[in-house]
């Protein structure tokens, strides 16, 4: 039976994939790269006064005429506005940000008077009306519609969030992903190692890149190959509320592969196993209550292409956050050969070249298991099934990881 193709793969896990409905209320200092989960509305106006753009006087353009001499009648600055109207033949001396006296109709920048030593001031250039004046509201105002549900909030709308006075946002939760790692072999990281003992290195990747995606990361640690390992885990998984719980290991055909069956014993439905895709080929989608499963396969160079393909969208989704943009064309460095059924995601190099072209290399050694090889690579150079032989020179599709 023909493998089912990684785009198929990717609308199933991302089915129905969408934030949680109950917003979560967060000081704005902590709201940075979340996602705003309900449009927000100004609650004043600003500028809350027509205000000077510059420093100078306010004046009336009619009598701020090239050569025209005005007694400045007070002083007009940000937070200290003047508290009287301009009079005739008078003008106020004005800041930056501090509101327009009554009266006035524009401002006369400093750089074009001079100042006398009688209290006042020479004008030596005609001011024309409203220069240099922004009109109470022109930014926004109160009861506006300023940022729109599903906002990334970065740091501009964060600012307008602030200026719009609010303290505190309602903000999307971030999706729970439990990651669990499985294999008898398996030591966390410091630990002495046995014989035939390996370092569970795959978690912490999988978990950045989950955390990088939007997403709270609950480490199950290792579960051993036995089922009571693998059931304690999934109760933990389920205690903790995840959306998301990803396997790494145990997914593929051994005896010791356990993964899925102890997943199917406990009512998961399973949506797809096996993909035509290599690295990754034995991953495993499905749904357990209202929790997702992915089952990633334990070869690292497999579990973090399926995270970077698989999961990360899938948290995006889940926090809703954009779906990342990491395709690019660029151009081989190498000659491939024809490609059999599964959609390659060779570990490549890629350089800028003197004319501009991004360049990617293939690496030399394209083995799953190779953790120096997959950090060493900048990117993933995709080759569609059965894509016919490729000369170096010729456009390719990359997945960039790293810059
Ligand atoms: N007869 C077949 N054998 C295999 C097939 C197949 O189709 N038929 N598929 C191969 C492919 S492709 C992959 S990928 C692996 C996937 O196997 P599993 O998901 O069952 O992974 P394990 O057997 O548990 O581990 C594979 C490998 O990765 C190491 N590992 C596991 N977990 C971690 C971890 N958290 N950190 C670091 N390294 C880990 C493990 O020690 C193994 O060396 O199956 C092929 N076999
Ligand atoms: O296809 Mo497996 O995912 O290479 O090692």
């Amino acid at each position: 039976m023909a493998l089912m193709p990684v785009e198929d793969a990717l609308a199933r896990i991302l089915a129905g994939a969408a934030p949680r409905d109950e917003p979560e209320m967060l000081e704005l200092a902590s709201c940075c790269d979340r996602v705003l989960a309900r449009e927000l509305r100004a609650l004043r106006t600003h500028p809350p006064f027509a205000a000077s753009a510059m420093d100078g006087y306010a004046v009336r353009a009619a009598e701020a005429v090239d050569g025209a001499v005005l007694r400045v009648q007070g002083e007009s600055a940000a937070g200290r506005g003047y508290d009287g109207a301009l009079e005739q033949g008078a003008a106020i001396r004005i800041f930056t940000g501090a509101p327009v006296p009554a009266g006035a109709d524009t401002i006369v920048i400093q750089e074009v008077t001079e100042k006398r030593d009688d209290g006042t001031v020479l004008i030596r250039e005609a001011a024309s009306p409203g220069r240099h004046i922004r009109a109470a509201g022109v930014d926004f105002q109160e009861g506006d519609v300023g940022l729109e549900a599903g906002r990334l909030l970065d740091a501009g709308a964060i600012t307008f969030a602030a200026a719009m006075n609010h303290a505190r946002l309602p903000v999307a939760p971030r999706p729970k992903v439990a990651v669990l790692a499985t294999g008898d072999e398996l030591r966390l990281p410091g630990q002495p190692l046995g014989p035939g003992q390996i370092i569970a290195s795959n978690t912490f990747g999988v978990a950045a890149l989950a955390r990088g995606a939007g997403a709270d990361v609950l480490d199950l640690g290792i579960a051993v190959d036995r089922i009571e390992a693998i059931d304690a885990a999934l109760d933990s998984a389920i205690a903790a509320g995840a959306d998301v719980l990803v396997t790494i290991g145990g997914a593929s055909v051994g005896d010791h592969d356990l993964v899925q069956k102890v997943m199917l014993a406990r009512g998961m439905t399973l949506d797809f196993w096996k993909i035509a895709m290599r690295p990754g080929k034995p991953l495993m989608a499905g749904s357990l209550g209202g929790m997702r499963v992915l089952g990633l396969p334990g070869n690292p160079a497999s579990s973090l292409v399926c995270a970077h393909l698989f999961l990360e969208p899938l948290v995006a989704r889940l926090a809703g956050r954009p779906d990342p943009q990491r395709l690019q064309k660029a151009i081989l460095a190498n000659d491939l050969p024809e490609n059999g059924e599964r959609q390659d995601y060779l570990r490549g190099d890629l350089t800028i070249s003197s004319s501009g072209e991004r360049i990617a290399t293939p690496m030399l050694r394209q083995d799953s298991s190779l953790m120096k090889v997959f950090s060493d690579a900048r990117c993933l150079i995709i080759r569609p099934p059965h894509a016919p032989e490729a000369k170096a020179g010729s456009p390719t599709d990359v997945l960039v990881l790293r810059p």
